[in-house]
């Protein structure tokens, strides 16, 4: 199994989540300011994307990434390749999906003086808390969710990537960085805007945990939000999610592509 798709995701991914950081900043109001929790998860996660991608689309097409310029494979490869990258990954991010969004959440004691300190004092912290009070289980809550938002999304993903690539590069050719930067900026954009209704529904049923609020299920967080707030709920961080995804994804595939052809 070739080993440096892998090292080349988390590399990637590590460089795109410094460009993330201060829209998952402003997200968070604050709370999460350090780079070691998020490099610790996002990049290794991304490493797991990139490398579980490009060894499945090796297995389906029998074709290296090297060799995939002069043949390219089918979008119908690309998709499968992308879904099973975003189902391994999807197990690998939730639990640390799931503190992210703890701690998103946490941010009200901060903000005034005086009030209780944070439930949670750091990711650490929060992790540990989380499976004292629910069991090695309590981390994957919401995993079903993420499952469903990243399978299908990343499939998305390199599809949207390798039609803009070829698009703009003639047959045969290596695309030029400018390419590349476009693609994998609106590659990130696309998945977003497809994963944004199910991130919405995935972080309510991470949060259900802490709020003492049961929902029966997937489909029954989906109804009662719905009901409750409009379907408009569904749309929530849309903006933040897709301005974040273009730089984010441009410099991830741009760094991805570049390692892989410096270490031919
Ligand atoms: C759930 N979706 C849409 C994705 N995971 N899309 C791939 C983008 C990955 C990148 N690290 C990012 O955070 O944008």
């Amino acid at each position: 199994m070739p080993a440096e798709e892998f090292v080349a995701g988390w590399i990637s991914g590590a460089l795109g989540l410094v460009l993330g950081h201060p829209f998952d900043t402003v997200k968070l109001l604050g709370f999460f300011k350090g780079m070691s929790f998020p490099i610790a998860s996002i990049a290794v996660v991304n490493s797991v994307l990139f490398g579980v991608y490009s060894n499945a689309l090796l297995a389906l097409t029998a074709t290296s990434h090297q060799e995939r310029r002069a043949q390219p494979p089918s979008y119908t490869h690309v998709f499968i390749a992308g879904c099973t990258g975003g189902f391994l990954q999807a197990y690998c991010l939730a639990p640390f999906d799931l503190i992210k969004v703890r701690l998103q959440n946490q941010t009200e004691p901060r903000a005034k003086p005086g009030s209780p300190p944070p439930r949670y004092r750091g990711p650490v912290h929060c992790a540990a808390s989380i499976f004292q009070a629910e069991g090695p289980r309590g981390l994957f809550r919401g995993a079903w969710a993420l499952t469903l938002r990243d399978t299908p999304t990343l499939g998305i993903y390199f599809v949207t990537y390798e039609w803009l690539c070829r698009q703009f590069t003639p047959d045969g050719q290596t695309p030029s960085s400018g390419t590349v930067l476009v693609a994998g900026g609106f590659a990130g954009i696309t998945s977003w805007v497809a994963a944004t209704p199910l991130d919405v529904i995935k972080s309510r049923m991470q949060m259900a945990g802490l709020k003492q609020r049961a929902y029966r299920g997937l489909l029954d967080c989906m109804v009662s939000s719905a009901r409750q707030e409009g379907l408009g709920v569904f749309f929530r961080g849309l903006t933040i999610n897709s301005a974040r995804a273009f730089p984010v994804n441009a410099v991830t595939f741009l760094s991805y592509e570049h390692l892989l052809l410096s270490w031919g």
